[in-house]
């Protein structure tokens, strides 16, 4: 369906009242805190229109790898927007030197150039349920994406995580990346604490937020995202 769409701005988010209206009954979703209700039973598994959630979170808080057991147990693509950066840069393409030299400073690469390999990559897939990683990082990446999309996310999952974990973290991925070194860390830290707040603001007050405390085991935090997505009663492919 996504590959015989020239854009995707123009396609409607049909389930979206549902969705909304559901997730409007909770401001905030604290979800160690806080029991979930059970959604009204939908068919996510036959809809012709993108799930889009967005995963925020500072650097090291576990985006990444929570995102990996979403997709293990729920089918969701999975798209981190700095995955797709750093593949441009190693691809040579014309903004490779620029999103390097950004990427160094700890910045944020323009949105539109983000939103362009994130549509990309949901254009070019067969799958209807996004989880977009590391995207909006900015008031600015946010009100890009609805403009050019048209559209909002369904869930918002917030990785919570204090400061002092993430630079451990971070120091210890091993992953050979540039910005994965103390000063650029200190400079990610401050874009992020500057940045983040506002878009966690707006999703908390649209009722889209699920806050969730990025400190303990990776299957402890685990545990606290599932109900998240068993809530919408997609199809799951491993219980
Ligand atoms: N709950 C956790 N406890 C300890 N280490 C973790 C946890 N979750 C992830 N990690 C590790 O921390 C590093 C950063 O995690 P990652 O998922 O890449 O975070 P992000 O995508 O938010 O930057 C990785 O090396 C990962 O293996
Ligand atoms: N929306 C985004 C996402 C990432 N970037 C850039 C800036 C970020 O520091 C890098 C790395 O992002 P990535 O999500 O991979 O980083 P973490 O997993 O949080 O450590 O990419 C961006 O400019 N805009
Ligand atoms: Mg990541």
């Amino acid at each position: 369906m996504w590959r015989r769409v020239t854009s995707v701005s123009h396609l409607t988010f049909a389930h979206k009242s549902t969705v909304n209206k559901n997730a409007c009954t909770f401001k905030c979703w604290e979800s160690f805190t806080t029991e979930i209700p059970r959604k009204e039973k939908t068919t996510y598994q036959r809809a012709k229109t993108p799930f889009i959630t967005f995963v925020l979170g500072g650097p090291g808080s576990g985006k990444g790898t929570q995102c990996m057991k979403i997709v293990e147990n729920f089918g969701f693509t999975h798209l981190s927007a700095g995955e797709l950066l750093r593949r441009e840069i190693a691809s040579n393409s014309a903004d490779g030197i620029m999103i390097l030299n950004t990427i160094k400073e700890g910045k944020i690469v323009p949105s539109e150039l983000t939103i362009k390999l994130i549509q990309k990559e949901m254009e070019l897939s067969d799958n209807y349920k996004f989880l977009i990683d590391g995207f909006p990082r900015s008031e600015d990446n946010r009100k890009a994406f609805e403009q050019i999309f048209g559209a909002e996310p369904d869930v918002v999952l917030f990785f919570d995580c204090p400061e002092d974990e993430m630079v451990k973290r971070v120091l210890n991925r091993n992953q050979g990346r540039v910005d994965d070194n103390i000063d650029t860390i200190k400079k990610r830290l401050k874009v992020f604490t500057a940045l983040n707040l506002p878009v966690v603001n707006h999703y908390l007050e649209k009722g889209k937020l699920y806050k969730i405390n990025g400190v303990g085991t990776v299957d402890e935090i685990y545990k606290q995202v599932h109900p998240v997505f068993s809530s919408f009663h997609f199809e799951q492919v491993r219980v």
